[in-house]
């Protein structure tokens, strides 16, 4: 089984004894259920450097890139640098992140936060709502085609954008729908973690303009982005180059005013 798929199958599972503990109409009352949300498409279009920054302590490529840092210092320290928004890992059990870290950037920051989590239902698209989430992630390798529309008209219907993931050709042609607002190409092959800037190169052509182009993974120079600007791309989601050092939001700094 590749690891895509044991995520996925712990996930099911997780999701499961999650709705034993906390009833969706408890969701639905929390404070943060009303909460306006505030939209990443619309900073994206808006930026002039399009930095999406992320929480992330390990991952099953990497194992350990950070355990140390506080996530609303982090949180605080993208802010500061002025990213267009920031992506929240909430998988604990291969990323070793949780929905209180979510919780946590929140209460730290106004900027647009993504709940990065392998979404497989709906249950979750409530929770990141709840807990201050303004962005969801649809991965199309793990989801059917009316999962996409199904998950997505949802997160619609919460104020949420919708950013959705993809590795290749098959998996766009299957997504592509109106009520996605940012197309992400994923510059790491989730099943075997190979990282080419070549993949975002190459989707680029057969996405079409109405959606925000954002190039995820395996960034870490001002060069790379440099080099995908010219396919398109408005957004570059950036974890380990900035997660590796003591300080991210020095990191992220750096590169936003090398950038401008
Ligand atoms: O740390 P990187 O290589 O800069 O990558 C960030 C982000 O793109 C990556 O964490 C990611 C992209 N899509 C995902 C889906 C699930 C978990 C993680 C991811």
């Amino acid at each position: 089984m590749n690891i895509l798929d044991k995520i996925v199958k712990d996930k099911r599972i997780e999701v499961n004894l999650r709705k034993g503990l906390i009833p969706l109409s408890q969701l639905e009352a929390s404070v943060l259920f009303d909460r306006d949300s505030v939209s990443l498409a619309h900073a994206l279009r808006n930026s002039r450097t399009g930095i999406i920054a992320e929480h992330k302590r390990r991952s099953p490529s990497k194992s350990v890139i950070n355990q140390d840092l506080n996530v609303q210092d982090v949180a605080k320290g993208y802010e500061q640098a002025g990213v267009c928004g920031m992506s929240v890992l909430t998988d604990g059990k291969y990323f070793g992140g949780s929905l209180d870290d979510l919780l946590l950037a929140r209460a730290a920051v106004k900027m647009p936060l993504l709940r990065k989590e392998f979404i497989i239902d709906t249950y979750q698209i409530i929770e990141a709502k709840a807990y201050g989430a303004d962005v969801i992630l649809l991965i199309a390798a793990i989801l059917s085609k009316a999962e996409i529309k199904r998950f997505s008209e949802l997160a619609k219907s919460l104020g949420l954008d919708v950013l959705l993931e993809v590795h290749n050709e098959e998996e766009l042609h299957k997504s592509i729908m109106p009520s996605l607002d940012m197309l992400g190409v994923n510059n790491r092959n989730l099943k075997t973690f190979e990282v080419s800037l070549e993949t975002s190169k190459e989707l680029s052509e057969i996405i079409p303009d109405d959606f925000v182009k954002v190039s995820e993974s395996g960034i870490s120079s001002i060069e790379a982005i440099k080099e995908l600007r010219p396919y398109g791309y408005q957004g570059f989601l950036i974890g380990e180059n900035f997660m590796k050092t003591g300080n991210p939001g020095t990191g992220a700094t750096e590169f936003i005013n090398a950038l401008n």
